[in-house]
């Protein structure tokens, strides 16, 4: 007979555990909506004054048997637990707080982040039918499996070749099908962005449009990787918050690009700020690559510069390759030829810095 009656007030205290669960989950959905608002005002979370006049209030009302002390303990718990629910809202999407784990890009089942770095190479411009045959070849014979090549050039003048368009997407798209590579393609303009992901695995979005919020919404929309290069004048935070734009329309396949920021120093084109590849690490939970070729615009110290993007830790480098730079419609100057990539690739390879060949790839 006790045991039953023992057995129906416990099952009477589950039912109310319930029913506080419930409550206190729909207690938590107004916190999280007072937390937007806050937010949204710029207002501070804790807020001492309003719990204050909250337990006062509990304690008045108390009808016991909890003593008033353990009503304030019990509260202020839920009080707590609510403020650590607006600090979460508070955390970028994209930044490390948000995911201990390392955020692994796969375009087209190749991996970027995740421990084996990756080279991306190709021309900075699609020029010619010729010129693609050739980088087909030679991404092949070096293992490459993501290519670059610009079809929309953001040039510096107006005077300068601004790329073949959706034709130069069509002609990396044939060549990437032809010898089994991933493509990567910069876009400038959102309206462009549906045409492109018919064509690119992988959209970038350039220096120059780093802040081009139009596109980082229209790239969000999509559920298409993104290469995103960090703004010649940008500072890191404007990168992340650049990202987070991305993200926060649902897009979380972003990698993070390194590309040189702008100096007094003329040695290099621009300066690289190899100290961005940890901070990005540590500060975000993306993949994030370093392009050498725009960085130094110097082929000279390219491989030291690789060597030591890798060593800080970027989950690859990108590289700029051509046929015949000298004849180049863009970057005639710093592209490498292919001699010069190879060489750029053995001593990677020699390092142990990137995987070596294998004998399929040969
Ligand atoms: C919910 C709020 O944010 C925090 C949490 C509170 C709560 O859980 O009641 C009260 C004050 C703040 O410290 C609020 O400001 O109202």
């Amino acid at each position: 007979m006790a045991e039953d009656r023992l057995k129906d007030l416990r099952s009477e205290l589950d039912v109310i555990n319930l029913e506080l669960l419930q409550l206190l989950s729909k207690r938590a959905d107004v916190v999280q909506r007072i937390g937007q608002l806050k937010q949204a005002r710029g207002v501070a979370i804790f807020d001492p004054e309003r719990e204050k006049q909250q337990l006062d209030r509990l304690v008045q009302e108390n009808p016991g048997p909890f003593p008033d002390s353990t009503i304030r303990h019990l509260f202020k718990q839920i009080f707590q637990a609510s403020q650590g629910l607006q600090e979460e809202q508070r955390k970028l999407l994209v930044s490390r707080q948000r995911s201990h784990e390392d955020t692994v890009v796969t375009v087209r089942g190749i991996k970027i982040g995740g421990g084996v770095p990756i080279i991306v190479g190709g021309p900075c411009s699609v020029e010619t039918d010729d010129q693609m045959e050739k980088i087909g070849q030679e991404m092949q014979a070096q293992g490459i499996q993501l290519v670059r090549g610009g079809a929309f050039k953001p040039r510096t003048s107006p005077y300068d070749f601004q790329g073949l368009g959706e034709k130069g997407l069509r002609m990396l798209r044939d060549t990437a099908q032809k010898y089994g590579f991933a493509t990567v393609s910069e876009i400038v303009n959102p309206a462009d962005v549906e045409m492109a992901i018919q064509y690119v695995d992988m959209i970038q979005v350039g220096a120059r449009n780093m802040q081009n919020f139009e596109l980082l919404k229209a790239v969000g929309n999509t559920r298409v990787p993104v290469l995103l290069k960090r703004g010649l004048s940008a500072t890191i935070e404007e990168l992340i918050y650049a990202a987070e734009y991305i993200a926060a329309r649902g897009n979380e396949r972003i990698v993070l690009c390194e590309r040189g920021i702008r100096t007094y120093e003329k040695a290099t084109r621009n300066t690289l700020d190899i100290s961005a590849v940890p901070i990005l690490k540590q500060e975000t939970h993306l993949p994030v690559l370093v392009d050498v070729t725009h960085s130094t615009g110097r082929k000279d110290i390219m491989l030291p510069v690789a060597k030591a993007a890798l060593a800080v830790g970027a989950d690859g480098v990108m590289v700029e390759v051509h046929p015949e730079p000298q004849v180049a419609l863009s970057d005639a100057k710093q592209q490498m030829n292919f001699a010069e990539f190879e060489a750029f690739m053995e001593a990677l390879r020699s390092a142990g810095m990137i995987p070596a060949l294998t004998n399929s790839l040969r």
